[in-house]
């Protein structure tokens, strides 16, 4: 399969890595990695020890038969009108947060739904670390059986990468998000790692952040109970421990943050009122806005 992957950084190196070993793989992102990966390769280590030799470029290529969307939530829209004028049989968004879905289908045909729990850090140019093998679940964005997310499903089993086909990702999204939800703004405005939500009074905060948005769920017509999300925040916390979260990252290196996608986007969805999601948005977007 020629498959691109839009946002050749941390996670689409990883995955566009683990793909090259079986796949046409295109990387497209920025200098200095692109120029490192065109010049000696790219290094996938920590859970894995190879290297791959990917294309890799700036821009897309005029044609796939798969683009993996993999850039933060915010260049969404940029990654959609760039995709525009590559002829594409699937585009599959392995984003965190809601929405990409929705806003690659309003330029792009074949838009898929992907869920990713595979750990990735870009630490140099030209070499990606996987900190945490995981899954990618895919399928149609409204749930159902889709045949092409089963041809992508196979694809991307072929090259080793764990993955599920599943006719329910709405609610899959909405389970990641209830995590990413209590998660990533508690540890981001508390300085502390993913383990400290374990005890309270972060435990409590983190625990509404995902009910509330289990409710959100619900009111969309996603079967999402309280416990449930609560469940899935206590299990990714115990899991990922040790883990300095992708926000606390955003936030120690100044940079923006998925705030708008992950809490933004329940609050957005919101019938009734989110009063902790709309406080961790609140402040996070107020950080962002500052002196940093
Ligand atoms: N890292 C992880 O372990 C996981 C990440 N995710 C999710 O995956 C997504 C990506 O995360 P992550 O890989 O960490 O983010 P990164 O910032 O490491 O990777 C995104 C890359 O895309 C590049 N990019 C953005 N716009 C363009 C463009 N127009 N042309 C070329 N390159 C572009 C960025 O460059 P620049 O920064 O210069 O704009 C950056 O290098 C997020 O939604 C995240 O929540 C999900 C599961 C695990
Ligand atoms: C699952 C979790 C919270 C792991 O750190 C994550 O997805 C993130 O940091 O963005």
């Amino acid at each position: 399969m020629e498959i691109v992957v839009f946002g050749a950084g941390s996670l689409g190196s990883l995955v566009g890595g683990l793909c090259a070993r079986e796949h046409h793989v295109t990387l497209v992102g920025r200098d200095p990695h692109i120029q490192a990966v065109r010049d000696s390769g790219l290094h996938v280590g920590g859970a894995f020890d190879f290297t791959v030799r990917p294309a890799a470029r700036t821009d897309p290529p005029p044609s796939a038969d798969l683009a993996l969307v993999t850039v933060k939530a915010f260049d969404t829209d940029d990654a959609a009108r760039a995709l525009v004028d590559c002829d594409l049989d699937a585009v599959c968004s392995l984003q965190n947060g809601l929405g990409n879905e929705e806003r690659l289908a309003t330029r792009l045909d074949g838009v898929l739904a992907g869920t990713c729990t595979y750990g990735a850090r870009l630490v140099e140019p030209g070499r990606v670390e996987c900190t945490g093998i995981g899954e990618i679940a895919l399928g149609a964005p409204d749930g159902g059986r889709s045949a092409c997310a089963e041809r992508v499903g196979r694809a991307l089993r072929r090259a080793g990468v764990e993955t599920t086909v599943a006719d329910d990702m709405p609610r899959r999204l909405w389970k990641k998000l209830a995590v990413n939800a209590g998660i990533n703004p508690t540890t981001a405005l508390a300085r502390v790692e993913n383990g400290a939500l374990a005890d309270e009074p972060l435990h409590g905060i983190a625990g509404d952040a995902a009910r509330e948005t289990a409710r959100v769920a619900r009111e969309q017509g996603v079967d999402l109970g309280d416990d449930e999300a609560v469940a899935a925040l206590d299990a990714v916390v115990e899991a990922t421990a040790a883990n300095t979260s992708s926000m606390l990252q955003d936030v120690r290196a100044g940079r923006r943050t998925e705030i708008d996608a992950i809490n933004g986007a329940v609050v957005d969805r919101a019938d009734a009122p989110v009063p902790v999601n709309r406080t961790l948005a609140g402040l996070v977007r107020a950080w962002e806005a500052g002196d940093q």
